[in-house]
């Protein structure tokens, strides 16, 4: 069957039926990581409309870089690369004040657009994580590994080698290459 051209042509039916099995496992993890991510960008969505209705800037890097040094101690109690759980946070943050400048009314934050339609999942016109190349954010090797990775580096592209900062930027979302609409 096609789905099983890459392995080995002398791989037995017992491997075949273990990497079943571990596939359906991560099959159902990447399915409660997309219903995570939606039911987060339902609450996201919230926080921006507050925001806009009261003048209250998209980003709060104070606030970013509370979440940054939160999530690089859990990455590490998890043997998450602790560098990798930043980058995500901040791919997501990026979209996320993407949509809240939006919500006031401004243009995107940088000039990564693309048409209309290209968004998320919350809303018709909001969908978070439009069609877009996959990003492979890091490498293998850096995955689960205690790596020493780079400081607190907000809303910086997930792609992008995490600069060693220690406050997040905040400024432009440059990263994903997707174009989150809200
Ligand atoms: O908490 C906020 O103020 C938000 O707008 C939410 C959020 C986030 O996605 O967690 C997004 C942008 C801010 O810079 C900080 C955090």
């Amino acid at each position: 069957m096609a789905e099983h051209e890459e392995l080995p042509a002398g791989a037995g039916q017992d491997a075949i039926d273990e990497l079943t099995g571990i596939r359906q496992s991560i099959d159902n993890i990447d399915a409660a990581l997309i219903h995570m991510l939606a039911e987060r960008f339902k609450f996201t969505q919230q926080v921006g409309r507050l925001k806009a209705k009261h003048g209250l800037p998209p980003a709060d890097p104070a606030r970013e870089l509370q979440q940054i040094q939160r999530l690089r101690a859990l990455a590490e109690e998890a043997r998450l690369d602790p560098g990798f759980a930043e980058k995500f946070l901040n791919f997501i943050v990026a979209e996320v004040i993407h949509h809240h400048v939006r919500l006031a009314g401004g243009q995107a934050a940088s000039g990564d657009e693309q048409g209309p339609g290209a968004a998320i999942g919350v809303e018709p016109d909001s969908a978070i994580g439009a069609p877009a190349p996959a990003t492979g954010v890091v490498a293998d090797s850096a995955i689960g590994a205690p790596a020493p990775a780079a400081q607190a580096s907000a809303t910086t592209a997930p792609t992008a080698p995490a600069p060693a900062a220690s406050a997040p930027t905040t400024s432009a979302p440059t990263a994903p290459a997707s174009d989150p609409a809200s």
